[in-house]
């Protein structure tokens, strides 16, 4: 675990002392957009357009902010147009690694050893934190976006007169709604698990665990009114919460201690989640080898002992009542 200064590898952990031990994630600082004719999008240049074989993914199957880009690109019938790598899931002194003995599909692109590798190739004096998912341009030997959220809305709609799909999980009419329900579950949820797992003082854990466990109980609530989070159609507020979700009973309540209850005792949460693990082909981007391996492998001042629990044992792909 580490990061960037002056194009320099610093292997240290995250510095909560000035937050009163309150875990702070950087905000992500490569912010292009691909767009179908090459304009610029929300930020950053112009001149990504949308073109099959041109970009390449870099991400986790551990990751859940990665595994949001997964899961649309293999919605949005992406696979053939976007390359991948897949890192180790062991992210140690020298960050995310491509040591395809540790389970990496090795980099693709450049054969590079280290994540960090990548960042330095786009600036050689970069400074922040090596995170993924990274998308990559391979014309213009650069990185489009190291922002997951953003990267979910280039795929959604940037390649569809590539794809033919027009599937549209952030439809115009529902944007309001989308965004508020992700702000909630962003902070208390997406962020709220790791806001509990890195917290280093007592209270600053005490306070994100009771706000993770009462914006849960929201979703809980909301989900047991109507089928999905803002609606009767899935969106991509459905796909950000799902990613924490599945992981939540192998990883977040015994790593990370949130443990007031498990996921499977939520009585509407266990039925969703499982309705979207089941959901065509998704069930081919959860990887629960790499997601446990990584948490309990990777965060020694966690686990120190790097023990990997067998259990839990639960089956997501048994039938749901959702309907
Ligand atoms: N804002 C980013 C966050 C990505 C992120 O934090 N990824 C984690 C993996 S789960 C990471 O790479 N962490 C490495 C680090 O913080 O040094 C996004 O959503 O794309």
């Amino acid at each position: 675990m580490g990061l960037l200064i002056n194009g320099q590898w610093h292997d240290q952990w995250y510095d909560t002392k000035d937050s009163g031990g309150a875990f702070q994630r950087e905000a992500a600082q490569l912010r292009n957009w691909i767009t179908a004719d090459g304009s610029a999008g929300a930020s950053g240049n112009s001149g990504f357009n949308a073109e099959s074989g041109r970009y390449h993914l870099y991400v986790s199957l551990a990751c859940p902010w990665a595994h949001r880009t997964l899961i649309f690109r293999k919605l949005k019938k992406l696979e053939q147009h976007i390359s991948i790598s897949v890192v180790s899931p062991d992210m140690l002194d020298q960050g995310w690694s491509f040591n395809t003995d540790e389970g990496s599909s090795g980099d693709s692109l450049f054969g590079y050893q280290f994540m960090h590798q990548v960042y330095t190739r786009n600036k050689s004096d970069y400074s922040g934190r090596v995170t993924v998912p990274v998308l990559w341009d391979k014309q213009q030997n650069c990185i489009v976006s190291n922002e997951s959220s953003e990267i979910i809305r280039m795929f959604n709609t940037g390649f569809d007169e590539i794809t033919g799909d027009t599937q549209d999980f952030f439809p115009k009419e529902k944007k309001q709604n989308i965004e508020v329900i992700n702000q909630l579950v962003y902070e208390n949820i997406n962020n709220g698990v790791y806001r509990c797992g890195f917290a280093t003082t007592q209270e600053a854990y005490e306070d994100a665990y009771h706000q993770l466990f009462d914006a849960l109980d929201q979703v809980d609530i909301i989900l047991g009114n109507q089928r999905y989070l803002v609606g009767e159609k899935i969106t991509e507020a459905d796909w950000r919460l799902f990613t924490t979700l599945i992981r939540f009973d192998s990883v977040y309540h015994g790593h990370f201690k949130c443990n007031r209850q498990r996921l499977e005792d939520f009585p509407n949460l266990r039925n969703y989640v499982r309705e979207l693990y089941q959901w065509p082909e998704v069930a081919e981007t959860v990887n629960f080898q790499h997601i446990k391996r990584h948490y309990y492998f990777s965060h020694t001042s966690i686990n120190p002992t790097q023990i990997v629990p067998v259990g839990p044992e639960i089956d997501y792909s048994r039938p749901h009542t959702r309907k």
